[in-house]
């Protein structure tokens, strides 16, 4: 059994790029009980145990090595013990690589309507169907591991932005204190791993200091939280020209939530190995399309009549056997199937950007590129 983190010397590369903004930029493999996941990664979301609209084995041939799935939602359908008896998440959606379960207190915050946050945990009422639930660091660590989750997130609380000092002071200490327990409720298993999320904001004392916290924990891997909550991007690059460096260098390192390509590339320059994003699947099914000419919205009217594919060099099954026409036609009448290709056409174009990412940092070579 390989244990989950560890970047091997000779395959963790990271190259002193001439000027600054590379250095930090690493590329390496996390090696898990459910196989390798080379960083930096993109993990499509799978939030109710499907990535929606792609069959797991699509995901896979687009080059994912790790997916999301949700305590959330999970426990409240089809229910953790549910799943467990069923053989596990993996098992139950036919996923047999990495499966990483955020821990679900950022969904109850963003989807149930009441809910009410104590030192204990939170409780709330299921957005489905009102029922009253409690989710805790030793609940939500609980349900992860019926799950069978491969990488398990420490119950923490997003402080939301913008925020006071003094309450981002008290929502980091709360994490601090919730991840203590999530620690202590996690069942350590070689291959397996839990990774610790720091918080405090936008300021650089209470980001330290949950660092210092969590690093005392000893997690497998660390997550930036509280990111990409509405800050913008300029003020979370501001963050993480620093918080990176407070966490160890040798744990991966998780951005939640993130992002646009741009997005993407300006956090790997900042040492981040892991990120998360409904963007690419959500806006395919939108009827936008990432492509190396920009984002194209296939609803436009101007390509009704577009007898090209979406990216002539892309392998995806939209880009191989359909026509931009096509997929504007299925868009615009809801067609399940412009659903289905336009998401895969997305995380297609996802991952080729974070194998793009991978081969530059591994060359040495400066990867400015705007997708
Ligand atoms: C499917 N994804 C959208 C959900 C996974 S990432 C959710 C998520 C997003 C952001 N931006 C911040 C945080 C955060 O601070 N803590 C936690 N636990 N989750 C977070
Ligand atoms: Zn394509």
């Amino acid at each position: 059994e390989v244990s989950i983190t560890k970047f091997p010397a000779d395959e963790r590369k990271i190259i002193a790029k001439a000027h600054d903004k590379y250095k930090k930029a690493r590329a390496g493999i996390i090696n898990t009980r459910h196989g390798q996941i080379h960083t930096p990664a993109f993990m499509p979301v799978g939030t109710k145990g499907t990535v929606k609209a792609m069959l797991p084995e699509s995901v896979q041939t687009t080059g994912a090595d790790i997916i999301l799935g949700n305590t959330y939602h999970l426990m409240l359908q089809p229910g953790a013990k549910r799943v467990f008896k069923l053989g596990g998440l993996h098992k139950f959606m036919n996923w047999s690589k990495p499966l990483l379960t955020d821990s679900g207190g950022f969904q109850v915050m963003s989807l149930s309507k009441l809910r009410k946050i104590t030192e204990e945990g939170v409780i709330f009422n299921s957005h489905i169907d009102g029922s009253k639930f409690m989710l805790s660091p030793e609940s939500s660590t609980e349900i992860q591991y019926l799950l069978g989750s491969t990488i398990t997130m420490a119950f923490d609380e997003c402080t939301p932005y913008p925020s006071t000092y003094e309450q981002a002071k008290s929502s980091m200490e709360l994490t601090s204190r919730w991840a203590k327990r999530s620690r202590k409720a996690f069942y350590s298993r070689d291959g397996y791993g839990q990774f610790g999320i720091i918080q405090g904001s936008i300021y650089n004392d209470l980001r330290l200091k949950s660092a210092l916290d969590l690093i005392e924990l000893d997690f497998e891997g660390y997550a930036i939280g509280g990111l990409a909550v509405g800050e913008g991007q300029e003020l979370m690059f501001k963050v993480l020209d620093y918080a990176p460096d407070l966490l160890p260098i040798n744990k991966p390192r998780y951005l939640m939530g993130v992002g646009k390509p741009a997005d993407i590339i300006g956090a790997v320059q900042r040492g981040i190995d892991m990120f998360d994003c409904v963007i690419p699947t959500r806006s395919g099914r939108n009827g936008q399309a990432f492509t190396k000419y920009g984002v194209v919205n296939i609803r436009n009217s101007k390509y009704k009549e577009d007898n090209t594919p979406l990216e002539e060099d892309c392998l995806c099954p939209a880009c191989k056997n359909y026509t931009k026409a096509y997929l504007h036609y299925l868009v615009k009448v809801k067609e399940i199937l412009g659903a289905m290709l336009m998401t895969w056409h997305n995380l297609m174009y996802f991952q080729k950007l974070m194998l793009r990412i991978r081969e530059y940092i591994a060359q040495g070579k400066d990867f400015d590129f705007i997708s």
